[in-house]
């Protein structure tokens, strides 16, 4: 249930529908089937998924339906900056970011420019941060450092770095789109940069793997990551998210499993 409640709910298809965010949009706000929750005895607890993570047109339409259901609590989170190549202009890239705020996003996942990182020019990968950060405003501003275009762990590191001090509020390792995406060894250069980063400025950065987490375990693994390199806080949704479009649907089959012994027919659980 933990790790239903840190996952970003995310459809990032060119074939996107207005049908498709909506049953994210329902699905975000009821994840786990009521007699499983009911069985586990979390109704009280209300769980949602930490947010949906939709393309930029696609949060007008997010918004809507999340109103329609009374689901306004849920966080839109858009991608943004040319996702997910980031190979566009650096003023399309903020006007992109400023458009998605403006149509409902309360969180950005902007990628960094891989171009500058690979040929060394951290600075301008800190400049161009750092306007994303501003652009932003009072949105919350995920870092993707797209970990499987940056060749090695050294450049993993700074990368994180260097986008925790051009004011990050996480670092996210993919956009789900590179041909290595979110592993525990990246993962793990990640979270030690967050604990050094909080060893010499006191300021928590949070995590976000994305891309190929497709069932419970890897959930639980990332979960257990995070539990023994950052502690207690950085396993809930404020310091810790999961980029998925699949994992969701292998959490509720794993729960049913638990609930009746048995695991469910495709017919008897809704696609996530
Ligand atoms: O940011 C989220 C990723 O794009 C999701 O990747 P996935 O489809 O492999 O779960």
């Amino acid at each position: 249930m933990r790790c239903c409640s840190v996952i970003d709910l995310t459809t990032l298809a060119g074939d996107d529908t207005d049908a498709n965010v909506m049953r994210l949009c329902h699905k975000a706000a009821r994840p786990i089937r009521p007699d499983l929750v009911k069985a586990l005895g979390m109704e009280n607890f209300k769980i949602t998924t930490g947010a949906i993570c939709v393309y930029p047109n696609q949060v007008a339409v997010a918004k809507k339906y999340l109103k329609a259901i009374n689901a306004e609590h849920i966080p839109i989170a858009s991608v943004a900056t040319g996702f997910p190549a980031g190979q566009t202009p650096l003023k399309l890239r903020l006007e992109e970011i400023r458009m998605a705020v403006a149509d409902g996003a309360s969180e950005i996942d902007i990628v960094i420019n891989r171009t500058k990182a690979l040929q060394g020019d951290w600075q301008t990968v800190y400049d161009e941060v750092k306007l994303m950060k501003e652009a932003c405003g009072a949105a919350h501003m995920k870092a993707i450092l797209a970990v499987g275009e940056l060749g090695t762990m050294e450049n993993v590191y700074k990368a994180s770095m260097v986008c925790m001090q051009a004011g990050s509020d996480f670092i996210k390792t993919s956009t789900g789109k590179e041909g290595v995406n979110a592993i525990l060894p990246v993962g793990l250069v990640m979270v030690r940069a967050i604990r050094d980063y909080l060893a010499t400025t006191g300021i928590k950065v949070g995590f976000k793997p994305a891309g190929g987490i497709r069932n419970a375990k890897q959930g639980l693994t990332w979960l257990m990551l995070m539990k023994e390199e950052l502690g207690d806080e950085w396993v809930k949704a404020d310091l810790f998210r999961i980029g998925a479009s699949s994992l969701l649907i292998d959490v509720e089959r794993q729960l049913y499993h638990y609930v009746y012994g048995r695991y469910a027919a495709e017919h008897q659980l809704a696609m996530s």
